[in-house]
């Protein structure tokens, strides 16, 4: 008897806009390829609890605009013990699963690697808004929430701007400052604070206070999540400058939303590239975009990288400081 050899697909950690369309380049494409593909919803915690189902062409329609997962996402601390992780590299073996695609952040691909030394044939796709992993320059759903931001960006500069208020604005980013750093450029915000570079709260006070002396009518402040909390910061400026000052966090709606253009073709792109590296027996490796390429790289590599990441683009925070 022949049996057609199964790729499983999971999301895990939080959730990306782009998920969605990477999940169905997977499946198209290895249905395509003659493989057969198994959902595993809940990310490891699916994988623990042995929630499977077969995916067809239909499945995964009407999916690619839309943001979230439909296999759902989760942190599962269960797999973060050896029992749990052999509960699942079990559960694969039993369900005849050979090829595993992970798509989820830096801590699903620690998960991954760990499977990875089981046998099983995994492979990471960079999925969170973070753009926090190594050796790609894009991960998935970043752009689109770059786009959230600056509509939100938009809308509090108008109510500021009648108010003559400084708004401080929290985006996400624990440990990195890419959502700050780009989105403060693309919004022309006035000042960015990152966790990855030192920032003086009385300097930049002073800022805001000689720019409302040269006629400005509003300003805005840009906080990543990783620098503290936009409500203190808010207050610090309030004292220091005497202007008068609001704090919003974004949160969560920078998660949501129909991917951009850019976040879905890139995970097609992604989902395809996966299917051809199991047929070339290539597996162990985390995909990304470098040089408008997809390229893939060990996760020895990717974790081996992760300094280097969190350095942050210095020359685009020099843009930045030369546009203000
Ligand atoms: N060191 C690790 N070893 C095994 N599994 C891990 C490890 N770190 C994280 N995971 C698994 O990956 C899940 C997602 O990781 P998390 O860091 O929460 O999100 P992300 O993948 O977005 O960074 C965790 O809930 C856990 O199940
Ligand atoms: O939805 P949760 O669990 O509150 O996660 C919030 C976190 O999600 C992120 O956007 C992405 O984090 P991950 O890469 O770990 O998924 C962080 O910036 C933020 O702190």
């Amino acid at each position: 008897m022949f049996f057609m050899k199964k790729i499983g697909v999971l999301t895990s950690g939080g959730d990306s806009q782009g998920m969605n369309s990477a999940i169905r380049a997977v499946v198209r494409t290895g249905l395509a390829r003659g493989f057969e593909v198994v959902g595993i919803r809940r990310g490891y915690n699916g994988l623990i609890e042995k929630d499977f189902t077969t995916l067809g062409s239909k499945d995964v329609g009407d999916i690619l605009y839309r943001g979230g997962t439909f296999l759902q996402s989760a942190r599962s601390e269960e797999f973060r013990t050896e029992e749990g992780q052999m509960k699942a590299v079990n559960n694969l073996k039993e369900a005849g699963i050979e090829y595993l695609v992970v798509i989820g952040g830096d801590g699903s691909y620690r998960g991954a690697a760990k499977l990875s030394e089981q046998g099983i044939k995994t492979y990471g796709l960079p999925g969170t808004i973070d753009n926090d992993i190594p050796l790609t320059e894009y991960t998935i759903g970043f752009d689109t929430t770059l786009n959230v931001v600056m509509e939100a960006i938009g809308n509090l500069r108008d109510t500021m701007s009648s108010h003559e208020r400084v708004s401080v604005i929290e985006v996400m980013g624990r440990d990195s400052g890419d959502i700050a750093l780009h989105a403060g450029i693309a919004s022309g915000v006035d000042a960015i604070l990152v966790p990855e570079l030192p920032w003086d709260i009385k300097e930049t006070s002073e800022k805001l206070r000689s720019g409302f002396s040269r006629g400005k009518t509003h300003s805005i402040v840009m906080v990543a999540e990783g620098v503290g909390k936009a409500e203190n910061i808010a207050h610090l400026i309030k004292e220091y400058s005497g202007l008068d000052t609001r704090s919003t966090v974004l949160g969560h709606i920078q998660r949501g939303g129909t991917p951009s253009a850019f976040d879905r073709i890139f995970t097609s792109r992604m989902g395809h590239k996966v299917v051809e590296l199991m047929e070339k027996d290539i597996y162990g490796v985390a995909l990304g975009m470098e040089k408008n390429e997809i390229t893939y790289h060990s996760f020895e590599d990717i974790f081996a990288g992760r300094e280097t990441k969190k350095a942050l683009n210095k020359k685009l925070y020099q843009v930045f400081e030369d546009l203000i």
